[in-house]
């Protein structure tokens, strides 16, 4: 599982929306389906991203049994809400033996301010923070599609800029975004693992239109496969910080409904995290929130010239909530659970 190379992507400012950031922008994500965001005007300051891994860090470190209380199998989090145990999420069930080496919490969007969901004591009382973090995190991703529909030079007559923005405005209902705090320990080399068959989170594409991942300095892992010859996969290492100032950028990308509604055109590239080469390293922190449109909202090819290109509509139009809910039955063991199958170990 060794990665051959590190991959260069583009590391971008998005604080102005002039035709030329968003075609930068563009460029980016129809390439790679990944881009660096630097962010740097501040729409989520360092010092909240700090903190959030400050209380993703504590949450983790409390024992097994507190945090089992708010497991996504507990019936009281919702279906993709709240703690997943170490291997309890199989990103990439053909692939894998064992579910993924991480343990993750899930949250779901907040009303008025308020989690939807049971927030455990640590998480709990950073609630007002953590609606604040949802909202910038909303906010950047916002920025980001309204670049996007420029690049894509969406009909004005069809919502033109905003076309992007309007399907996920949260005033017209519910959607299935989700912030994710996650945690990948270090493992002793003995025989906790197997280094050939075993992954911190196997290869998958994501499910919604766009992540935003956090990262910290010194705790790598991710990787994306950058081409497939045949049965040869070529993997690529994502550095932390690409550019080694002071602030990280964010990463950025594209999931699998962006890439619907462009037909392919913008890239809903497959990744993974890998262990540490060596068997040691450092634990590793990550935050991930995945941006959902409205549970309604149609997958169908966005009116821009340049997806039209790209060819046939498809026959079948399912909403972001379907999609979503066909995903999640593959990955999550507990809906295996539910259906009464048996758990591969
Ligand atoms: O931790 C990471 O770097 C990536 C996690 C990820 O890809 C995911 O949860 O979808
Ligand atoms: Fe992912």
């Amino acid at each position: 599982m060794e990665s051959k190379d590190t991959v260069t992507l583009p590391v971008l400012d998005v604080n102005d929306s002039d035709p030329e950031t968003a075609r930068s922008l563009f460029d980016a994500v129809s390439k790679h389906g990944f881009v660096y965001i630097k962010n740097n005007r501040g729409e989520i300051p360092p010092q909240d991203i700090d903190e959030m891994f400050g209380s993703s860090k504590e949450f983790f470190a409390s024992p097994t049994e507190s945090k089992a209380k708010f497991s996504v199998n507990s019936g009281s989090s919702g279906k993709n809400s709240g703690w997943f145990s170490m291997n309890s999420e199989t990103l990439d069930p053909e692939k894998q033996k064992r579910g993924d080496f991480k343990e993750a919490f899930n949250m779901s969007e907040f009303k008025d301010g308020k989690a939807q969901q049971p927030l455990p004591p640590l998480l709990l009382q950073n609630e007002a923070r953590l609606n604040t973090f949802f909202a910038q995190c909303h906010a950047l991703c916002m920025r980001i599609l309204e670049l996007i529909a420029i690049g894509l030079e969406i009909n004005t007559l069809a919502g033109g800029k905003d076309w992007f923005t309007a399907h996920h405005d949260r005033s017209r209902g519910s959607s299935g975004t989700v912030f994710r705090m996650l945690f990948y320990p270090t493992l002793p080399k003995s025989d906790a693992y197997d280094q050939e068959t075993d992954i911190r989170a196997g290869a998958h594409s994501d499910y919604g239109t766009i992540t935003l991942l956090f990262q910290k300095p010194g705790q790598p892992g991710l990787e994306i496969l950058t081409s497939e010859k045949g049965e040869k996969e070529v993997w690529s290492a994502v550095p932390v910080n690409p550019t080694n100032e002071a602030k990280v950028p964010t990463l950025v990308n594209v999931g699998n409904l962006l890439s619907y509604w462009t037909k392919g055109l913008l890239k809903s590239a497959v990744h993974r995290v890998i262990f540490p080469k060596d068997g040691e390293g450092e634990d590793r922190y990550s935050m991930a929130y995945f941006l959902h449109p409205v549970d309604e909202a149609r997958l169908e090819a966005v009116p821009s010239e340049k997806v039209r290109k790209q060819g046939k509509n498809e026959s079948k139009v399912i909403t972001a909530k379907q999609h979503l809910e066909e995903r999640l039955s593959v990955t999550y063991a507990y809906k295996l659970q539910e259906k009464g199958e048996a758990l591969s170990d």
